[in-house]
């Protein structure tokens, strides 16, 4: 059933494991993340950015908003396994206000790039629309290096645990991503993969709420081989390696966003399959590997966080 994030998400927090944040732009991605789900029995978060709203509504916040949830409402009433849609990183009030329109069932807003005092400002304003119609809200503190905040590594400023008790104090806010040292995109780590655990740990003691990590994806060894063998090129690519990832569920990581693994394994399958088959122009048929590949990484990811078999 099509259900609300918050109820997938008080539960992996009571039970102490995490769900999958998994972003879409279109049909077939939604269609494998789903079939894994499944498979595993797993209650699963499905998202979309700014950017899936804009791209599927050719501009139009609120035609793009309502293509998604018809689309993941239309497929989740007819499965026995939780699901719900999430607007990932709201900053535009338009995007954030249509999402709610159309039927959210939780979004995002993020003004983790303001000072501390206008971020608690704004939350609250979409904390109080958000609530009156029984959508729930995650907000961040803290910055993400790389792309989405638009700040370099050097500036990625991490969350403070104080500030975060008295900011979902303030705010009400039901779940809280903290910056802990993750960035977006498939170049996370310039040497190795370290992520702060103590202040992950802090922020979970002072507030109890369900945690998100961003830019949470692993970059799969075995995606990238087989992108590379059919044109590929994504040298220097680094995500979270998978013990450090089932380390932060351990502190209290409870919705985990993932987009990247999707992307490149999609595009895996893509240069694969029309490789391979020269002759094909069917859109059903030609993308049939790239939605394995998703599956796979997916139901894999699944089976990591301990979402599996909790449906
Ligand atoms: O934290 C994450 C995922 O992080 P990842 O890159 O490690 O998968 N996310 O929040 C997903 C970000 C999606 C960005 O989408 P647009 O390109 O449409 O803006
Ligand atoms: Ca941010
Ligand atoms: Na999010
Ligand atoms: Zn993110």
């Amino acid at each position: 059933p099509y259900v609300n994030t918050k109820e997938i998400l008080e539960k992996a927090n009571k039970e102490y494991y995490a769900v999958a944040a998994l972003n879409i732009n279109n049909l077939e991605f939604l269609q494998a993340i789903l079939e894994a789900g499944i498979e595993k029995k797993s209650p699963l978060i499905i998202e979309t950015s700014e950017g899936a709203i804009k791209y599927a509504g050719t501009g139009d916040p609120l035609r793009g908003a309502k293509f998604f949830v018809d689309m993941v409402k239309g497929f989740a009433d007819t499965l026995d396994i939780p699901v719900s849609l999430h607007l990932d990183h709201g900053k535009d009030f338009k995007y954030i206000v249509s999402a709610i329109k159309a039927g959210y069932s939780s979004v995002m807003i993020d003004a983790s790039d303001k000072p501390f005092e206008e971020n608690v400002k704004i939350t609250k304003e979409i904390v109080k629309i958000a609530h009156s119609v029984g959508v729930s809200v995650e907000a961040e503190l803290g910055k993400l290096a790389g792309i989405e905040d638009n700040v370099s590594s050097a500036e990625s400023v991490l969350v403070n645990p104080d500030e975060a008790k008295k900011f979902v104090e303030e705010t009400q806010v039901d779940f809280l991503a903290p910056a802990i040292g993750t960035s977006h995109g498939a170049f996370k780590f310039k040497g190795e993969a370290k992520l702060d655990y103590d202040r992950l740990k802090q922020v979970k003691e002072l507030t109890g709420i369900p945690l998100v990590l961003h830019g949470a994806s692993s970059v799969v060894e075995e995606i990238v081989e087989i992108a590379e063998k059919y044109g590929a090129d994504f040298g220097g690519s680094k995500g979270v390696p998978s013990e450090i990832l089932k380390e932060t569920v351990q502190l209290g990581i409870n919705k985990v966003n993932t987009d990247t693994d999707l992307r490149m394994a999609f595009v895996a399958g893509l240069r694969e399959y029309l490789h391979n088959n020269p002759k094909e122009f069917d859109p059903r048929n030609y993308m049939k590997k790239g939605k394995e590949y998703v599956k796979k990484v997916v139901a894999d990811r699944l089976e990591l966080l301990g979402s599996a078999g909790k449906a």
